[in-house]
């Protein structure tokens, strides 16, 4: 995994423990799921218009700030539900394992 993603999930897990006035990554878990899912909604929003500006402007700047955006709030979902962005990765690799060339992914059994 990326050291950027390592270093942050473990950023995001340290924050569990922290008060909610201390950080942002604090006040979002104290908040709770809906508001993390409301985040996760609104920088989905901002990512598709951040990408349809690009397509027309050929500057894709904004659209890599929202992307990111939409990552980092991705993953605040994920480490509230106890899950780290490494099974994110796995599920990647797995899939691009079946295909070779990730043509289709399909989900593992249950
Ligand atoms: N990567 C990020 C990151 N990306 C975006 N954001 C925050 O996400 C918010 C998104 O912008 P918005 O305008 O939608 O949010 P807002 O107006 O502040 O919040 P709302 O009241 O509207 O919900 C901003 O406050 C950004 O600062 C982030 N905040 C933190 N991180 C990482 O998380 C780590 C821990 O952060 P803290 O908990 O703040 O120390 C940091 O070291 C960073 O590495």
């Amino acid at each position: 995994m990326s050291d950027t993603l390592t270093r942050l999930a473990q950023v995001l897990e340290e924050r569990k423990d922290a008060a909610a006035d201390s950080s942002y990554v604090a006040s979002l878990y104290h908040k709770g799921l809906n508001k993390i899912l409301e985040k996760v909604g609104e920088e989905s929003v901002e990512t598709i218009i951040a990408a349809k500006d690009a397509a027309i402007s050929g500057d894709c700047s904004d659209l890599i700030y929202e992307t990111a955006d939409l990552w980092f709030h991705t993953m605040v979902m994920l480490a509230q539900l106890g899950q780290h962005p490494q099974a994110v990765l796995d599920e990647l690799d797995r899939r691009f394992g079946l295909s070779g060339h990730a043509e289709k992914a399909s989900r593992p059994s249950a």
